[in-house]
């Protein structure tokens, strides 16, 4: 027994991994251990307590994720975190590390959308959904987000980022309905929440899986009779046409329309998981990145103040972003970079090595280790960033990007498995964040200084909390 746990350390503790039942398999597993401990020897890291390993240093009651941090400079390029006695996750917290593993393709979690497929159908998928982020798909997205966003700054006080999840819900299916829902749940919330000058802004955003599941299921029967009634209009070409005239073929026709040269489509088994996998992509990670970018944004009152001035003079007096108004605003996205840089919201990316792997200083990893690009270091290692802690958004300037390691800033991932939606996560924080700061100041509460967890998505144990005021510009 102890030998099979051993060795599951190599194989992922579980199924998924190498489907090990049999002895050859077993065998197999215990050689990975093996090289694996042996491997193991070149990277020293934070003690491992006999029975919780370390990674409830991390996670556990009171902890931070600034525990890591203290960690890397100690143990710098990356150290081991034991989740108990046998699993042990290499996290890799340097740029050069993290271009080697992002340039092959490695598995990851196991699941049926994009996100979490591995191999040839994950190829199939990528290459199905790709021509669904063209810039012709997603210019129409801006008048739609415009639109969401205007509905969740309405009222006179309050903005409640929470919505989010039912706002950008738009993005997959054909919604008056859900925009409908939205804009009635935001008047809701507004009127609970109305106060003439200051409140609190609280993210409140799914806090855990329970909660996300229910929000999927409810999309399921949504999507499903989309799916249905979508197909049906689809087949018929002159009602295709029409539907083209009507609105832009969203990314739900997308996934229903994609064919590859064989002609084969992806199944509603495929394409249900693919609207998941979006709802995550869509919801959570832009939610976190909106979030912690005004809380930035409330930190740093002279920045914030920049890029209102410059999305005034851009708007004038309105308050509608189009498409070509998103390059002009090189302030405003150099600070959400940057605070994307410093929270991102996707902290770590997951992988299981699926051959073995020598770095550029000789160290080695064998086939089957789990490694977790800490982006969350990459972005704070101070050899690639000059006072890392520092909110300085001109980092991103032209001139001062040109000469960084390509891999010093990943909030998207890199190589072939990086975000696919990372223009319409863009698109979406740039025309929420501007919108916003035109209705509304930003300040700090120091009462409640938000603690970060390490959870697939960034999130803050407490909540974000920022004061709200409302702007008068007459
Ligand atoms: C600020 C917002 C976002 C951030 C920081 C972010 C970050 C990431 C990262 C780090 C990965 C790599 C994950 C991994 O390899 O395990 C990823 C993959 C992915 N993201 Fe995003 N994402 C964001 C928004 C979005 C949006 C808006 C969508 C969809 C509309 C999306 C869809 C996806 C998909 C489908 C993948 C898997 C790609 C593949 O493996 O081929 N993401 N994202």
């Amino acid at each position: 027994i102890c030998a099979y746990l051993v060795s599951a350390s190599a194989s992922d503790l579980g199924a998924y991994a190498t489907g090990c039942q049999q002895p050859s398999c077993f065998v197999k597993s215990l050689h990975l251990a093996q090289t694996l401990n042996k491997a193991l020897k070149s990277f020293p890291g934070p003690p491992v307590h006999w029975l919780f390993g370390n990674v409830h240093e991390i996670t556990g009651r009171g902890k931070d994720l600034d525990k890591l941090l203290e960690w890397s400079k100690k143990y710098a390029r990356a150290f081991p975190v034991w989740f108990g006695k046998f699993v042990v996750f290499v996290s890799l917290n340097d740029a050069d590390y993290a271009k080697a593993v992002c340039a092959r393709g490695g598995k990851s979690r196991a699941g049926k959308g994009l996100l979490t497929l591995h191999g040839p159908k994950w190829f199939q998928h990528r290459k199905l959904l790709t021509p669904g982020f063209h810039y012709g798909v997603l210019k129409p997205y801006v008048s739609l987000i415009t639109k969401s966003t205007q509905v969740m700054l309405v009222g006179t006080a309050v903005a409640i980022v929470i919505t989010c999840t039912w706002f950008f819900s738009d993005f997959y299916a054909d919604s008056k309905a859900s925009l409908a829902i939205s804009s009635l749940f935001s008047w809701i919330l507004c009127l609970i929440w109305y106060l003439p000058y200051q409140i609190d802004f609280i993210y409140w955003l799914s806090r855990d899986g329970r909660r996300f599941q229910k929000a999927c299921e409810i999309v399921h029967l949504q999507t499903d009779k989309v799916i249905k009634e979508r197909k049906k209009s689809l087949k018929d070409e002159q009602e295709l046409e029409k539907i083209q005239k009507k609105r832009h073929l969203d990314f739900l026709d997308i996934l229903l329309c994609a064919k590859d040269e064989k002609g084969d489509g992806l199944s509603d088994e495929d394409i249900r998981a693919e609207v998941d996998t979006f709802m995550f992509g869509g919801h959570d990670t832009t939610a976190s990145g909106i979030s912690w970018t005004l809380y930035c944004l409330a930190m740093y009152p002279e920045h914030q103040q920049k890029c209102r001035e410059e999305i005034r003079e851009l708007l004038g007096d309105q308050e509608t972003i189009q498409w070509d108004d998103l390059g002009k605003m090189p302030y405003t996205t150099m600070c959400i970079k940057e605070s994307i840089r410093i929270f991102p919201p996707v902290p770590f990316v997951a992988r299981q090595l699926s051959k073995p792997i020598t770095f550029h200083d000789g160290r080695y990893l064998p086939e089957g280790t789990l490694v977790g690009i800490n982006i969350y270091l990459i972005h704070r290692d101070p050899s690639l960033w000059k006072d890392p802690e520092v909110f300085d958004p001109m980092r991103f300037s032209p001139e001062n990007s040109s000469q960084r390691h390509s891999h010093a800033f990943v909030p998207f991932s890199a190589g072939a498995r990086n975000c696919i939606g990372q223009q319409f996560a863009m698109i979406e924080m740039k025309v929420a964040i501007a919108l916003s700061l035109l209705r509304f100041e930003f300040s700090p509460n120091p009462a409640k200084i938000p603690r970060k967890i390490p959870q697939v998505v960034l999130r803050s144990k407490n909540g974000i909390h920022v004061h709200l005021k409302k702007i008068d510009w007459h």
